[in-house]
């Protein structure tokens, strides 16, 4: 694309280059010739910082936010980089967002659970859908591994442009809205799973945090639709802030407004009401939390027209997410479970399902991310105590804190068992359960990959397939 009919949004300076830009980037390190390079100012480095790198390696124009003179190429200064990216980004790729029929999720909990389950439903209907999360990436039925939830405004707006999906299934993450990845993007639905104390490192506080996920609502269409889990009092809030606007407000909840309500939540089992129709809803996945995720799914699907014995007829045959509630069985009868719970809720949802369940002993191995949330610590440890028979602290990601601070961390919040060792503390719990116990581990569900350098990445799935000998033989030490 030239670079000149590229910048004419932001700059009117005639000394632009006139030359076709090779592409985009914000990282110095990946600049080859002839690149625009926009300068981010991150969480822990500043791009303002590598603009003489970029322009040594072709960098042909720098767009940035400080106030930057004296440079051998243009440069142009915007409010706010991360917005002027989004804008060029969709710009280079060929708005690819305005055809495209979207569907945003947002929540604290069960965005990808929800993803997947819309997905399945619309598959089965013979719809095609791309999906954007923070297990994988899908796109025109080709698999890719996610950087983050949301992707960065770039590689989004790349995903668009490559995807002839009919829909677009897409996580919202609060750092996705907080850092402009969806600006320019506007959704056909909108969905609110539920919202618990989460990220606040980055939001300060719940309110913070909660007005940041809402915002993704502001880039809701006039013909489009909002679907609030009502069950969370933080979706209460949500609906009651967006009844003045012009799209549908669908409600999940227990009030006579409600379009869906839960009567009845049993294992595999739930009975729901639906325009006035009584259901039983099946599902062949345990967690009574999923019920609430397979209810956002069923408005979603039935607004774009699937009909309801068929959305049924697909949830019942719903295989799960891997590491979201997984179920693996030792030899003895212990039942072992993989889970992604990173919140006190989450928690709760875990260890309350496995006692409905009838498990006579539940130990729960978890640990916490470094460098992330602390505030929400006692939180997790007290829901754990109350609800787990054992509860065993280990290490999760470490991103860079200190094995030394975070073992002291550990020892100080869990003056029961630490066992720092994630594989050996799996391993203890599994080999010390018996046959109608229920091992719970959450964390990293089957997440391959770790932000710190110093510990073995490997998921948790892993590592309970290795200890249980199903297929993996030796534990693989990724880092
Ligand atoms: C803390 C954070 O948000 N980091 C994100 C950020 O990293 P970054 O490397 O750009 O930031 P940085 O290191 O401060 O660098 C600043 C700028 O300098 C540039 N740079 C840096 C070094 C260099 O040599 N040259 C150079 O130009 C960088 O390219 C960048 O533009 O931008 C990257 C590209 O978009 C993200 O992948 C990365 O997400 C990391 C992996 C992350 O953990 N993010 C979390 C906070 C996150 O976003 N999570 C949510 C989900 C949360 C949830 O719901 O659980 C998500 O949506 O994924
Ligand atoms: N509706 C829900 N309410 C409360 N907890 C839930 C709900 N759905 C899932 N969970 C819990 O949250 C965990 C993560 O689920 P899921 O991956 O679907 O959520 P997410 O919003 O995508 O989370 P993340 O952004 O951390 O990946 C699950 O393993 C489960 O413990």
């Amino acid at each position: 694309m030239n670079l000149k009919e590229l910048l004419k949004s932001i700059s009117k300076q005639i000394s632009i280059p006139d030359v076709m830009i090779h592409k985009i980037t914000t990282n110095s390190q990946f600049v080859d010739k002839n690149d625009l390079f926009i300068a981010i100012k991150g969480y822990s480095l500043n791009g303002h910082d590598f603009i003489n790198q970029a322009i040594e390696a072709g960098a042909v124009c720098i767009v940035g936010e400080e106030d930057i003179r004296g440079l051998p190429v243009p440069y142009i200064r915007v409010s706010n980089s991360r917005l002027a990216l989004a804008e060029l980004a969709s710009e280079f790729y060929g708005n690819p967002a305005k055809d495209k029929k979207i569907i945003g999720i947002t929540g604290t909990n069960g965005k990808t659970t929800t993803a997947y389950m819309i997905k399945h439903i619309l598959e089965d209907f013979g719809h095609t859908c791309s999906m954007f999360g923070s297990v994988n990436t899908v796109i025109n039925g080709d698999t890719y591994p996610s950087l983050n939830t949301t992707p960065d405004a770039l590689n989004l707006q790349k995903h668009l442009a490559i995807s002839n999906d009919e829909f677009i299934i897409m996580e919202v993450s609060s750092h996705g809205i907080a850092q402009g990845r969806i600006h320019g993007i506007t959704f056909d639905f909108g969905l609110f799973t539920n919202l618990d104390h989460d990220h606040l490192d980055y939001h300060g506080d719940m309110e913070g945090y909660f007005l940041t996920k809402a915002k993704m609502f502001e880039a809701l269409k006039n013909d489009g639709y909002a679907i609030i889990n009502n069950y969370n009092a933080w979706g209460e809030k949500l609906s009651s802030m967006l009844q003045s606007r012009a799209f549908s407000l669908i409600t999940l909840g227990n009030k006579e407004n409600d379009e869906l309500t839960i009567n009845k939540i049993t294992p595999g089992f739930s009975e729901i009401s639906y325009k006035g129709w009584s259901l039983s809803l099946q599902l062949a996945i345990l967690g009574q939390h999923n019920t609430y995720n397979a209810a956002m799914a069923f408005l979603t699907a039935s607004r774009i027209g699937v009909p309801t014995q068929q959305i049924l007829k697909s949830l019942r045959t719903f295989s799960g997410v891997p590491g979201r509630f997984e179920i693996f069985r030792r030899s003895n009868g212990t039942t072992v479970v993989v889970d992604y719970a990173h919140t006190a809720e989450a928690f709760s949802n875990c260890l309350t399902t496995a006692k409905t369940q009838g498990a006579e002993k539940v130990f729960h191995v978890f640990g916490f991310r470094g460098d992330r949330d602390s505030s929400k610590r006692n939180k997790m440890i007290t829901i754990s105590k109350k609800l787990a028979d054992e509860t065993i602290l280990t290490f999760d990601d470490l991103n860079g804190v200190p094995s030394a601070a975070m073992l002291q961390e550990l020892k100080k919040l869990n003056e029961g068992q630490v066992i720092s060792d994630r594989t050996l503390a799996i391993k203890h719990a599994i080999e010390t359960a018996e046959e109608n116990d229920w091992v719970i581990i959450t964390g990293k569900g089957d997440e391959r990959y770790s932000l710190d350098f110093t510990l073995p990445a490997n998921s948790d799935k892993e590592t309970v397939e290795y200890v249980l000998q199903k297929g993996v033989k030796k534990l693989k030490t990724r880092r």
